[in-house]
């Protein structure tokens, strides 16, 4: 039987009383998964929910995000690397995205592929309601983090990518590489971490907020697989060595809704990206 994903009004009345009542959000869950509910729509709503009470405001309530300078900075269309000239082909100011071309050499793109391929692993979502990892539908790529450690190329392209955010290069995450083959997809998702959800308390601790992402795309992708924003009705088609990148926190602490965004199924081929993800601070 299909797995449901909305609620009728009476689960959604039970949902409130169990957050109310305090329930642990692992039992909502497994009552709700136990009642047919689709798993990653299940932890969905009761993070969203237990966030609403721990705000006690609806999102739509909340103040406008207020946009400040982008902190990616460039001169005419460059921004100069220490090793790279990164050209800049689009900007848009809210929220703040920018499609970036010339950020890794064809050859750097083949590189960090040779180096991930063996590494791949289904990959995981971080439950906002238990904090768990966890394979879902809503994320069907592979993917791996490819910590620094002694690698020559992973340092520089760590030293290459803080110098185009303009954020330290202990602030950013390993780089990630995700792997879709012909109909994976990443459903659209917000890259920071909604910060009233409990499943997302102990990612928070290790470096704050994600603040900002660059996706750099490792190959051109025969047909489909395009990085979406279904707010702004965007779509980066992904270009071997081109990247995007957008900001999400402002000094406030302001998280930007407008950001959501996803990996469109690929159609054809394969599509490989490498991914940064910006912490506040220092990430552990
Ligand atoms: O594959 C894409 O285009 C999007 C990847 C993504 O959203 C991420 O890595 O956070
Ligand atoms: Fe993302």
């Amino acid at each position: 039987m299909e797995k449901y994903k909305h609620m009728p009004d009476e689960w959604d009345r039970w949902l409130d009383a169990s957050v109310d009542r305090d329930c642990r959000p692992a039992d909502i869950l497994a009552a709700m998964v136990a009642a047919n509910y689709d798993p990653a729509y299940a932890e969905q709503v009761i993070g969203e929910r237990i966030a609403r009470r721990r705000t006690g405001l609806p999102a739509a309530e909340r103040a406008p995000y207020r946009y400040g300078t982008p902190r990616i900075r460039h001169q005419g269309n460059l921004i100069r690397t220490g090793d790279r000239d990164v050209r800049v082909v689009m900007r848009l100011d809210q929220p703040v995205v920018a499609v970036l071309d010339n950020v890794l050499s064809d050859d750097e793109c083949d590189a960090v592929v040779a180096l991930a391929r063996d590494r791949l692993a289904p990959s995981a979502t971080l439950s906002p309601a238990t904090g768990e990892n966890q394979v879902r539908d809503t994320r069907t790529s592979r993917g791996a983090f490819l910590p620094e450690g002694d690698n020559a190329l992973l340092r520089r392209l760590n030293r290459r990518i803080a110098q185009i955010t303009n954020t330290p290069v202990e602030h950013g995450e390993a780089l990630h590489v995700l792997h879709y083959g012909v109909g994976a997809e990443y459903k659209p998702h917000p890259d920071y971490f909604d910060p009233n959800s409990p499943g997302f308390a102990a990612t928070l601790r290790r470096g704050g907020q994600r603040i900002a992402t660059l996706i750099v795309y490792l190959n051109d992708v025969e047909d489909a697989g395009d990085t979406v924003f279904p707010k702004l009705g965007l779509s980066v088609v992904p270009k071997k060595g081109a990247a995007v990148y957008f900001e999400y926190m402002n000094e406030e602490g302001q998280l930007d809704e407008a950001t959501l965004h996803g990996g469109a199924p690929v159609g054809a081929g394969e599509k490989w990206v490498l991914t940064k993800w910006v912490r506040q601070d220092v990430f552990r």
